[in-house]
């Protein structure tokens, strides 16, 4: 079986999505009718992930134009677009693909509707096969990643099996299918190269234990699940007998410096993998480097409900089995208690050895820095990035 977050026919204009709330317990998936529903999908974080928001954003809108035709007219089908696509992109702010998504398909629709002959049936049709397009676009990205942050941590490795640490989900469940830097470990895999994934519990939310550990296991790959606060005593103790060689995690936001917004606790990872020899690989594709934020301190991190931090949600247990079609919340945290609960964090660009992209993977220049400008630029004119071991 191959994991779906979505699900999308593209003739019969359905959208599902597979509500992470419910995983690992139970698998539903959820009828998503429209831009709204979309935008609390996001919201609740039913679906969630970079690549995966940014594409079930769009595909809302597309089966919500899919339902009716609007009207006739070009100009109002595309003025009704670019309103439904400013709403989406105010579910969740840190993750740039969201933002750089409703970009392009603004200037899709902008252009249909200007095109001879334009009526609002052709600019509906432009808007839902670019929506429909991104989904089938970041598989494929998605395992070109996996195979340039994989053959980069065996050429950093030198040979032999290699052990990785992961945090957060960046896998299938986190994008269209195969993951970021869970397709990197993916593909360690498939090559034969991996000996062991240790993934991160990632509190308060626990994508790792509940999302990226019923990956793993769906998938066979040998993997141990830590808390989060066992990072450094795993590399202390474990990091030379294990061959812990990476940390790979993934990102929502890449500033043009190099500076990157992950999912809380990517920052502490970083400052550990550095004290300890280890490499930090971030793995994401190109539309998550946003070339208009020049550094980190202007990415904007989305604060979440102090209740993901205080209550914790899980199947009841009757007698001695879970009954996982009732799940409950429960509180783990002491009444009254105030709560400080940042979604995101953001590591320096300086503790990054490399970022990885479909393209290749971009290294730090000569003066020890990223320059996301000149390597994207490189990239469009055919060069490739500073790419050690690609393809
Ligand atoms: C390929 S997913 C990359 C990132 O979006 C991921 O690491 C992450 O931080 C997800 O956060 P989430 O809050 O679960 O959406």
């Amino acid at each position: 079986m191959v994991l779906k977050a979505i699900r999308f026919d593209a003739e019969g204009g359905a959208l599902q999505i597979l509500n992470q709330l419910k995983l690992p317990h139970q698998t539903q998936y959820d009828d998503v009718k429209s831009a709204e529903d979309g935008w609390h999908a996001i919201k609740d974080m039913r679906t969630r992930g970079a690549p995966a928001i940014a594409i079930v954003a769009a595909l809302s809108l597309a089966v919500e134009l899919h339902k009716e035709t609007l009207s006739d007219s070009a100009t109002d089908v595309a003025a009704f677009v670019v309103e439904k696509l400013k709403y989406l992109v105010t579910s969740r702010p840190t993750a740039v693909n969201l933002a750089d998504a409703a970009r392009k398909l603004e200037r899709v629709v902008l252009n249909a509707a200007s095109a001879s002959g334009a009526t609002g049936q052709t600019v509906e049709k432009a808007y839902c096969d670019a929506a429909a397009q991104m989904l089938v676009d970041d598989v494929a990205d998605n395992e070109a990643i996996g195979q340039h942050g994989s053959q980069w941590i065996a050429n950093v490795a030198g040979g032999g099996k290699v052990s990785v640490v992961t945090h957060c989900n960046t896998g299938s469940l986190a994008t269209a299918g195969y993951g970021t830097a869970l397709g990197v470990i993916r593909s360690l895999h498939k090559m034969g190269n991996l000996q062991h994934a240790f993934c991160t519990e990632t509190r308060p939310y626990n994508q790792g234990s509940r999302l990226t550990a019923f990956e793993l296991v769906h998938d066979k790959i040998p993997a141990t699940l830590i808390t989060d606060s066992m990072a450094s005593a795993l590399l202390h103790l474990k990091g030379k007998s294990e061959r812990i060689t990476a940390i790979v995690v993934g990102a929502d936001r890449v500033a043009a410096n190099g500076d990157t917004a992950n999912k809380i606790g990517t920052y502490q990872l970083a400052i550990t993998a550095r004290f300890h020899g280890v490499k930090f690989l971030v793995a994401a594709p190109r539309t998550t480097i946003d070339l208009s934020t020049a550094s980190g301190a202007k990415i904007v991190i989305e604060e979440r409900p102090g209740k993901e931090m205080t209550m914790i949600r899980g199947p009841v247990l009757d007698g001695i089995d879970l009954d996982v079609s009732q799940q409950r919340t429960v509180n783990i945290a002491a009444q009254g208690i105030d709560v400080w609960n940042p979604a995101f964090d953001v590591t320096p660009a300086e503790l990054i050895d490399g970022i990885v992209t479909e393209v290749g993977v971009v290294e730090k220049g000569p003066d020890g820095k990223f320059d996301l400008t000149l390597a994207m630029e490189a990239i469009n004119e055919g060069i490739k990035p500073v790419s050690v071991g690609s393809p």
